[in-house]
């Protein structure tokens, strides 16, 4: 008895031995193992983060704010962790220049995210398409086709019809109240929709249901969806209807879309009433296969749903903040509508484009407005294809990598006073928004970069030389308080709609 009770203890220290044995083989190989993926790396800055959620509790409504305040503890380049994510948000023209143009071919991706998958037809749009022979056609589709000088410029009879309208309407409100907002809105809605699909979409029965369906589509498009980011918390987008929302919106738009496209293959009499638009020029590449260009029906739509998504609020919030400082800062208005007013007081009132490259203060007020209220504060992610040195600090490969725009634009150490709205800083400066100058990037740089900046531009400059030549403008009785809260979204409007009285001018 005796023996086998020695013999079970030796047979249980032996296995206790064992396992010590292995845990300590497994602890080591671990431990070497982290050691080798992270230890060796020196990585930037890092917020704490909490379990599960990380820093995704610390953006708030308006992450720009958030991070710019962040940045301020921690340094131009900091590792987030939005859920699983690690994400490096940079805030100095330094470190953008280091991943939009040293390292722009590394950060040359988007991350993947399952609402844009879902609304554009499984990434086949231009601004989240994969980095890769695919994207490398239609981006050369939209800087050669559909968003060239010369393009736009064979546009500029729509600009001029809209701007036109709306000078007719602020017109007709006398000495009320314009709302602003509304009408920049709409008229930047008419512009894209008459560029890109022919007609307003406003028209017809179905109009404003088309508009509440854009409004809806914008909003999810700029939504983060928590399953993205916390794998394991994907079931509340199922709970709450999220995803049934998303799949509404995809489902309604393309029925929206694959009528455009019918109507324009079934009936060539409105195609020559209307002149080229993207969907006949895209339809024209469809097919012909001509330049060698691989994209089917769905690219289609997917590239005219871009164009909506980047060019409608983009563009009007330029011109809502663009008249908001106007308004704030009386003495620039003057100087601006002296400038206009002096250029076109030989002329019946119509101000031409040839004009328009006259008026230089008109260009500094735009930029201004652009580092001030940067539309798209944080641009659009990036994601690292290989590991990466950024600033002296290891990116590993998969990181999402954010830009604060608007933050670049407000550092002291780039800008004299940054916090005060003066267009004449940009007078005797050559600083641009073309992607060159990396402490003013409201439109991004390197491959990546917006190629709609012609687009944009166009439509701002003569829309706001319109509206301060042809009227005086003030706060009106009712509209007294100017309230600068923003919005939150992917473009940063006003969270209240601008209203101002405009008097007209004789
Ligand atoms: C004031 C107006 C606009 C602003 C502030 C703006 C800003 C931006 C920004 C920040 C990016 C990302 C750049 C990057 O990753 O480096 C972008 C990309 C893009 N924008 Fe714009 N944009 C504007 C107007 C437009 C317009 C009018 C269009 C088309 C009609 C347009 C089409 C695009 C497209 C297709 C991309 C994706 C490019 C790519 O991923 O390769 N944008 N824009």
């Amino acid at each position: 008895m005796s023996k086998i009770l020695q013999k079970m203890d030796e047979i249980l220290l032996n296995a206790f031995v064992f396992q010590a044995l292995i845990s300590l083989i497994l602890l080591i190989f671990i431990t070497k193992w982290l050691r080798k993926s992270t230890g060796n790396k020196k990585l930037p800055p890092s917020p704490r983060k909490l379990p599960i959620l990380g820093n995704l509790h610390q953006l708030g409504s308006l992450p720009h704010h958030n991070l710019h305040s962040m940045a301020k503890k921690h340094g131009p380049i900091m590792l987030l962790h939005f859920g699983s994510v690690p994400t490096v948000v940079v805030s100095s023209a330094a470190a953008a220049r280091e991943i939009m143009k040293t390292n722009d071919l590394i950060f040359s991706d988007r991350p993947d995210s399952s609402v844009n998958r879902r609304l554009l037809y499984d990434n086949k749009d231009v601004s989240v398409a994969p980095y890769g022979e695919y994207w490398r056609q239609l981006k050369s589709i939209c800087v050669l086709q559909l968003l060239s000088n010369k393009r736009v410029q064979s546009f500029h009879e729509i600009r001029e019809e809209e701007t036109e309208i709306l000078m007719k309407r602020v017109g007709e409100e006398g000495s009320g109240c314009v709302n602003l907002s509304h009408m920049f809105t709409q008229l930047m809605n008419d512009v894209v929709c008459r560029s890109a699909i022919g007609r307003k979409c406003r028209e017809g029965e179905d109009g404003e249901k088309f508009l509440q369906l854009l409004r809806e589509f914008l909003e999810v498009l700029g939504t983060i969806s928590i399953g993205d980011f916390v794998p394991s918390l994907s079931w509340i987008n199922r709970i709450n209807g999220f995803d049934a929302r998303v799949e509404r919106i995809a489902r309604d738009m393309d029925e929206f879309l694959e009528g455009v496209i019918r109507e324009r293959l079934q009936n060539p009499a409105v195609k020559k009433k209307n002149g080229e638009n993207f969907v006949d020029i895209l339809l024209h590449i469809y097919q012909s296969n001509s330049v060698g260009v691989s994209i089917d029906r769905d690219s289609i739509k997917a590239i005219i749903l871009d164009v909506f998504a980047a060019g409608t609020d983009t563009t009007s919030t330029v011109l809502e903040w663009a008249m908001t400082e106007l308004l704030r800062h009386p003495i620039i208005l003057k100087k601006l509508q002296d400038e206009v007013r002096e250029v076109v007081k030989d002329k019946q009132n119509k101000i031409t484009e040839k004009d328009i490259e006259k008026m230089h203060y008109l260009k500094v007020v735009i930029k201004e407005t652009l580092r001030y209220h940067t539309p798209i504060p944080l641009l659009v992610p990036r994601i690292a294809r290989e590991d990466a040195k950024i600033m002296g600090y290891d990116v590993p490969v998969g990181t999402m990598m954010m830009t604060n725009a608007w933050a670049i634009g407000r550092d002291p150490d780039s800008w004299d006073e940054p916090e005060r709205f003066y267009p004449d800083r940009f007078l005797n400066s050559s600083i641009d928004f073309q992607g060159l100058d990396f402490e003013f990037i409201p439109f991004g740089a390197g491959r990546r970069g917006c190629p709609g900046i012609s687009f944009a531009m166009a439509t701002n400059e003569l829309v706001l030389a319109n509206l301060v030549q042809k009227f005086d403008w003030k706060l009106g009785d009712e509209c007294k308080e100017l309230d600068m809260s923003e919005r939150p979204g992917v473009a940063i409007r006003r969270a209240v709609p601008l209203l101002a009285v405009g008097t007209q001018y004789h």
